[in-house]
């Protein structure tokens, strides 16, 4: 089991997001939290990239991703970014938080949390 982590926090992406109509017109903003499985002993030991989870690329991808996509639920959002890091990267397990801050008015944030593995 690994219990080596990469970590991505407060990755910040602009998209179309939403439930209701007048959402489907502009881009909001999500705001992503990462637990990433991944084994840091090889890169730590060896100094080399090619053995680390490189979070530059992870969140290139992520970003890309979710600003070239429409979504209504933020649900929809958490599972298709830890399909896509899981599948991409050969990632064994992942926690996501995705959080839609300005959502509500009266509330400091909105999100949902879940946590996915490969098999
Ligand atoms: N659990 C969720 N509830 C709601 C969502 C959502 O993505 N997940 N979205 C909306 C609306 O789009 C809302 O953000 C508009 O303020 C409502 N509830």
């Amino acid at each position: 089991m690994i219990t080596d982590r990469v970590l991505i926090e407060s990755l910040t992406v602009y998209t179309t997001i939403g439930v209701y109509d007048w959402e489907k017109t502009i881009k909001q903003k999500l705001v992503l939290d990462l637990e990433i499985a991944w084994d840091n002993k090889p890169a730590g030991k060896s100094d080399k990239v090619e053995f680390c989870l490189d979070y530059f690329v992870v969140c290139q991808s992520i970003t890309s991703f979710i600003e070239a996509n429409k979504f209504e639920l933020i649900e929809t959002v958490a599972e298709r970014v830890a399909e896509l890091v899981i599948a991409q990267f050969s990632v064994q397990w992942l926690k996501i938080k995705v959080s839609k801050p300005d959502a509500i008015a009266n509330a400091g944030n909105v999100a949902v949390l879940i946590e996915r593995s490969a098999n």
